[in-house]
């Protein structure tokens, strides 16, 4: 089957108020003319008519056939539209519900991926939402759905670098009684295998950060370098895997740009993050690794300034979208 026959790519909607139904337009007018990212998106109609040609769709097999001359909504329930750059909890259920649906057609094979547009997590919050966000939210549908216990890791690509997260959404000062040898090792391994699954590179190089200043300096700065990273690079070693002991945070990611190392594993959300979106805010994609279907999402939030300001650009959101289609299709090459 090639890429142009696979079935599309989803798109989730996105907080309505945020730049979402912006980028969704102009990654449209990009893309159509690409058969094989063809995608379509859950929402409002109203937040794309008037800026493309738009058809709704009422089932994710009609997308390839629009794609080209129109941007295919399937759509949600009718929810009062918010004004942009004005988040409203009323978009709520439609936020979650858009995701809902986009994992459904994943599972079910109607999809190929599924690209997230972002949400504000605290609006989601303020509704009931519990999930920390789309990370484990998309994970918790697929186990329920396939009965499994898949564990989503954040890996986030741009600027040369690859950085997946020891810890996500949590308080700094909880990181350090989190952190702990038997979920790094289980998190090197899902990023060893997804490399290789997802990014078809064959001998995988990876490196752990450390946490603390200078990888602990042999202790004497703190010591869970000593006590919990270099034990799981050990167990990883063992079973097979490139992985190094815990290096220097500020030096790491200068190594695995200069070509040392193929992906990096970072103790906090911030310490990963800020290398990759210094480096390429633009570029830059957000892809769950772990789990039986393909997700990634632009690494920005919802920016609800560029929103209002009609300034949003669209960059990442097309380039998390090639890269859902490049890992689906080394998924089924590899499967
Ligand atoms: N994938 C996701 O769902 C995701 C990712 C990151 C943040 N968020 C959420 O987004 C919300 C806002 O977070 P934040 O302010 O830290 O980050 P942000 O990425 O929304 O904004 C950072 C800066 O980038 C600008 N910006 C963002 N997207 C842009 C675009 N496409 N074009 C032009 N400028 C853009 C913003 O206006 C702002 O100046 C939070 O609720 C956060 O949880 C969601
Ligand atoms: N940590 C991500 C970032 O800063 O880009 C982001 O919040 C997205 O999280 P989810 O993909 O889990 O929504």
């Amino acid at each position: 089957m090639t890429d142009a026959n696979r079935p599309p790519l989803v798109i989730t909607m996105g907080d309505p108020a945020g730049v979402g139904p912006s980028i969704t337009v102009s990654a449209w007018n990009a893309l159509q003319g690409e058969a094989d990212c063809a995608f379509f998106v859950i929402g409002a109609p109203d937040l794309y008519q008037g800026e493309v040609p738009t058809q709704t769709i009422s089932d994710p097999s009609e997308a390839s056939g629009v794609f080209g001359s129109a941007l295919p909504v399937l759509p949600l329930d009718a929810f009062p539209l918010p004004v942009r750059g004005q988040p409203d909890s009323r978009s709520a259920p439609a936020i979650i519900a858009s995701i809902e649906q986009a994992a459904a057609f994943c599972l079910s094979g109607a999809a190929d991926a599924v690209v997230t547009n972002p949400i504000n997590k605290a609006l989601l919050y303020a509704a009931g939402f519990t999930h920390p966000g789309h990370t484990e939210f998309v994970a918790a549908l697929c186990n329920t759905a396939t009965g499994g216990a898949a564990q989503p890791v954040m890996l986030l690509t741009g600027g040369g670098l690859r950085v997946a997260l020891a810890t996500i959404h949590i308080a700094l000062k909880d990181v350090f009684t989190t952190l702990n040898m038997e979920d790094l090792v289980k998190l090197g391994k899902i990023v060893d295998t997804a490399m290789r699954q997802d990014f078809g590179l064959t001998s995988p190089r990876l490196a752990f950060t450390g946490l603390n200043p200078h990888a602990g300096e042999n202790g004497t700065i703190g010591r869970e370098e000593i006590d919990i990273i270099n034990p799981a690079a050990d167990q990883l070693r063992s079973a097979g895997i490139d992985m190094s002991d815990a290096r220097s945070a500020d030096t790491v990611f200068a190594e695995a740009r200069d070509g040392r190392f193929d992906a990096i594993i970072s103790m906090t959300h911030d310490q990963g993050l800020i290398p990759v979106k210094t480096l390429d805010m633009w570029g830059g994609v957000n892809t769950t690794l772990g789990l039986p279907i393909v997700r990634t999402s632009p690494d920005h939030g919802t920016g609800y300034e560029a929103a209002a300001n009609g300034t949003a650009r669209p960059d990442s959101l097309i380039a998390a979208i090639r890269q859902a289609r490049l890992i689906a299709g080394h998924r089924k090459e590899t499967a």
